[in-house]
Parts: structure tokens; sequence; C-alpha cells
């Protein structure tokens, strides 16, 4: 079976994309994450202080993996834990049948405030996972072989509801060619790397090694680029206190290029407003990747593609304009 699920965005700025998944008897709202590979949801194990406003899995207790255990931590501190059980997950009409659901028994504060957000559903590869004594399968790992073709397909939108495809590749969704490189995921995640970047009609050449990550809102690059981006934008400066590059919010913004598999994937100008700050100016989607050593090509620029994941023999990830 293949399916489809919608990909809403959870406020004004897109900060994340949130999907409706059936888990046990109850649906959450889940927010997609190709940087990850935990299917961890809000739960009934939890204080019900720290329910208000999600909603939450009813654990069964018959399911639990008893001894199992999880922990996560994300890039911005924020992280959660709990038990493990095995039970039915449906995604878009595709359903697993004994997925490994990482029921959370503590949420950071993060979680908790974001009332919108019952969860997260990983999607880079299961060996990130971090259940223990033993590791489970991500949800698309465990359906992979009733897909028709071994993919999902992530259609994220500027300001609007975009979609996640699983086992086909919708072709009203995009334009013009899909353009293929192959996926390096030896550290777990859908890596892949440009050969040049561009800054409005301005191309230069460089090695820009990134991920693939649904599950962070905006676009991380080394700050060589990031200085050369705002150095186009009048009035744009780093903001220490906002915690990044900012700008006056009518600023007219270059369009922003990596140059992968041979083809400038475009980030449009208007996609790196991401929001206005609480200082009256507007916060850039653009920022520095803080010499992490990789790039981390999140929502900023995945809204504008339509991103094939095709875990075939060898692991490739396709391009295509919206
Ligand atoms: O680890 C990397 C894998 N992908 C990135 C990711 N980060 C989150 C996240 C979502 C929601 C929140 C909160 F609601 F604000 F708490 C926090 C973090 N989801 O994926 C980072």
């Amino acid at each position: 079976t293949n399916g489809s699920a919608p990909a809403v965005p959870s406020d004004q700025y897109d900060s994340l994309y949130l999907s409706p998944v059936t888990v046990g008897s109850s649906t959450l709202h889940l927010d997609f994450d190709t940087g990850s590979s935990d299917l961890w949801v809000f739960s009934s194990l939890q204080a019900q202080s720290s329910l208000v406003g999600h909603d939450y899995y009813m654990v069964d207790p018959a399911k639990e993996k008893q001894g199992y255990t999880w922990k996560i931590s994300y890039g911005d501190g924020s992280g959660a834990s709990g038990k493990v059980y095995a039970d039915k997950v449906v995604v878009g009409g595709v359903t697993a049948t004994a997925q490994a659901v990482e029921a959370a028994t503590a949420v950071s504060a993060q979680f908790t405030q974001d009332v919108d957000t019952d969860g997260l559903l990983g999607l880079a590869m299961s060996t990130l996972n971090t259940v223990k004594p033993q590791q489970q399968k991500t949800f698309f790992d465990t359906v992979l072989k009733q897909l028709a073709q071994p993919l999902f397909a992530v259609d994220l939108k500027y300001h609007a509801a975009g979609s996640y495809d699983f086992g086909f590749i919708d072709k009203s969704k995009y334009t013009g060619a899909i353009n293929y490189v192959n996926a390096d995921t030896s550290k777990g995640w859908w890596g892949v790397s440009a050969t040049a970047y561009s800054i409005g009609n301005a191309s230069t050449s460089a090695t820009v090694s990134g991920i693939l990550d649904t599950g962070t809102t905006l676009l991380y690059v080394d700050t060589p680029i990031v200085k050369a981006y705002y150095a186009k934008v009048k009035g744009s400066k780093m903001d220490n206190t906002q915690g990044g590059y900012v700008f006056p919010c009518s600023a007219t913004l270059p369009d922003f290029s990596l140059t992968i598999g041979g083809v400038k994937q475009i980030v449009p100008g208007k996609h790196i407003n991401y929001s206005p700050t609480s200082a009256g100016n507007c916060f850039g989607g653009i920022q520095t990747n803080d010499g992490i050593g990789f790039s981390i090509l999140g929502d900023i620029f995945l809204k504008s593609k339509y991103v094939i994941h095709e875990m075939g023999s060898t692991p490739r990830i396709g391009f295509a304009q919206q």
C-alpha cells in the first residue's frame, strides 16, 4: 500500500509542520523529522499537567516491550524520554501493525509548551534510533516492503499545507525533471553535497556538505557563506540578542541556491524572510551552522521543492521544483 499525509504549518511562520498519525486508537499530530529516527509521542504515562493541550497515546500495558527505554535530545537542547510499546501506527493509510512506539514519561519544557506537537516521527536511518537494549526501526523502515517503491517524498510548502507521500511519486506536485544524486547515509542522515552556492546572480564554487532535515526550521550553512549573503541585504546585522542575522522587514532579499548534482536548487529570497522579531526587524532564514562542519538543509531550503528520499540498493535523493 502507498499513502499520503498532509504536512500543516504549526504557525504563521512555518516553525514546524505537523502530520496526523493514528497510534493505537489515538490520532496525534506529529512532527515528521528526516533528521532523527525515533517515533515518540506524548503519552498517558506522563503527569496530567504535562498533557494539557496535547493529544496523547493511551498506552496498553499488554503491548509494552518490557525493559525497553529511550532518551533523545535535539539540536536546541529540547528532549524527551520514556518506555516502548509495539502498537499499530497508520500514516496516510499506510499501516505498520507492530511499530515501536516510544511513549514519553518525561518531555522538556519546549515540548510541553508547544501544544500543537504531540511528538516526532523520525525518517532518518534506523541506526540513529535511541531505543535500548535493542535499536528499533523507523516507521519508514517498518513499512518499506509493503510500499510499491522504496521511497517517501517530501512536499513542504511556504505558508501552506503540503504533504509526505509514501511509496509513490506524485507527478502533480512538481514541474520539470527530477534530479537525482546519491545520498550519503553513512552517518545515519540523508546527506548531500553541493559544489557551488549562488547569491542573486553571482555563483561561487565551494563544497557545501549537508543533511536534509525537515525537523529543522531554518537553513544553516558555513559562516563565510552567511556573511556573503547578508552583505547583499541592506541594513542587515548579526544580532546576538536575537541569536542570528536580522534585517529591516522591508529589505529585498536575494535568492540563494546550492548546486547539487549540477543543478541549482534555488531558495526564493521571499522564503528567507523567516519572521518578525520582538525588536521590530525580521529574522533571517539563512543562519550560521556555528562551525559544526556541515550544513543543515532545513525547511527554508526544502519548502520550494519536492524531495524524494529513495532507499534503494543505493540510497538516492531526488530534487524537483514545486
Ligand atoms: O536533532 C535534529 C533532528 N532534526 C531537528 C529537530 N528538532 C526538532 C524539534 C521539534 C520541536 C521542538 C520543540 F517543540 F520546540 F521542543 C524542538 C525540536 N525536530 O527535529 C534537530
